[in-house]
């Protein structure tokens, strides 16, 4: 090999070797940084969660997206336009049970917790998804019930501690119909819901942070006196109701990530609401 040849494979080598160990060092750096700045601030979860997919379990909010009384709840108005003013914004009108939203345990309890005070771990949690689709199909106020849950266990095993429970009947396909709703002549709303039996065997049998439902309440429809809201809500619990896409995930494996508001004292509130997995 010519002089200049091995100056030039030598200065190869070692520029590839800095590269390397530059490399390394920097890699080890970022490791110690993200350890610390991991201890400094978060609310570490006893598991770690890695993921590939992220799907949005948030129905996107329109002012006609049905809401439980009936009544228009979210409106929205203009106060500078980038046509007038040279920038967009808008301030908004809602209800805070509308939409994807959360409902937190001061909703239906005397002095339980606001959206604020709920421990931001406990928006992170394993999912389980109960799919009643075909039960809600033949009976629009089917609730799920404890066999549910345990039919569920067979086939996937038992429901993870801290976890999201959601029930998956299949009504965002209804979304801007009357069937969402499911009015009927006496005003009696018909959608699936929970039964309070499963409430409360979740509450006394699992360790379960939260309730899920793809529809506008926890407790079915024709109900009266709201009593999974008493009993979950009561136990210091959080629901969301008007979940989307919860066929998009699988039935166990996700994790759900809860974006609650942080309205100080909230009843509750919109918020966006992923699944990854
Ligand atoms: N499923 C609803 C229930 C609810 O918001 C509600 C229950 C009884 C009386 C009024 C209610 N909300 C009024 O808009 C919710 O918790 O968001």
């Amino acid at each position: 090999m010519c002089d200049a040849c091995v100056m030039e494979v030598v200065k190869g080598r070692l520029s590839r070797r800095g590269f390397l160990s530059g490399a390394v060092a920097s890699a080890a750096g970022g490791a110690v940084l993200s350890a610390s700045a991991l201890s400094a601030t978060a609310n570490v979860l006893p598991e770690s969660v890695s993921f590939s997919n992220v799907i949005d379990l948030t129905q996107t909010l329109t002012p006609d997206f049905p809401t439980f009384e009936g009544g228009p709840a979210f409106g929205e108005s203009y106060e500078y336009t980038f046509a007038k003013d040279g920038l967009n914004l808008k301030t908004l009108h809602y209800h805070e049970h509308v939409g994807t939203h959360f409902d937190a345990p001061i909703h239906f309890s005397k002095d339980g917790q606001s959206i604020d005070e709920i421990p931001i771990e406990k928006f992170v949690c394993p999912l389980a998804v109960i799919d009643v689709r075909d039960q809600a199909a033949n009976n629009a106020d089917y609730r799920v019930m404890p066999e549910d849950i345990l039919k569920y266990e067979q086939q996937h095993g038992r429901i993870p501690d801290r976890a999201c429970v959601a029930m998956l009947s299949g009504w965002p396909q209804y979304v801007g119909t009357e069937k969402y709703r499911g009015e009927d002549s006496k005003g009696l709303l018909h959608f699936s819901g929970f039964h309070e039996e499963t409430a409360q065997f979740l509450i006394n049998e699992r360790s379960v942070y939260g309730l899920g439902v793809d529809t506008l309440s926890i407790d079915y429809g024709p109900t009266k006196d709201f009593p999974v809201h008493y009993l979950w809500l009561g136990s210091g619990r959080y629901g969301i109701e008007n979940l989307t896409n919860l066929d998009r995930v699988p039935l166990a494996g996700a994790t759900i990530i809860a974006g609650a508001p942080k309205f100080k004292g909230g009843t509750g509130g919109p918020g966006r609401v992923l699944a990854v997995y």
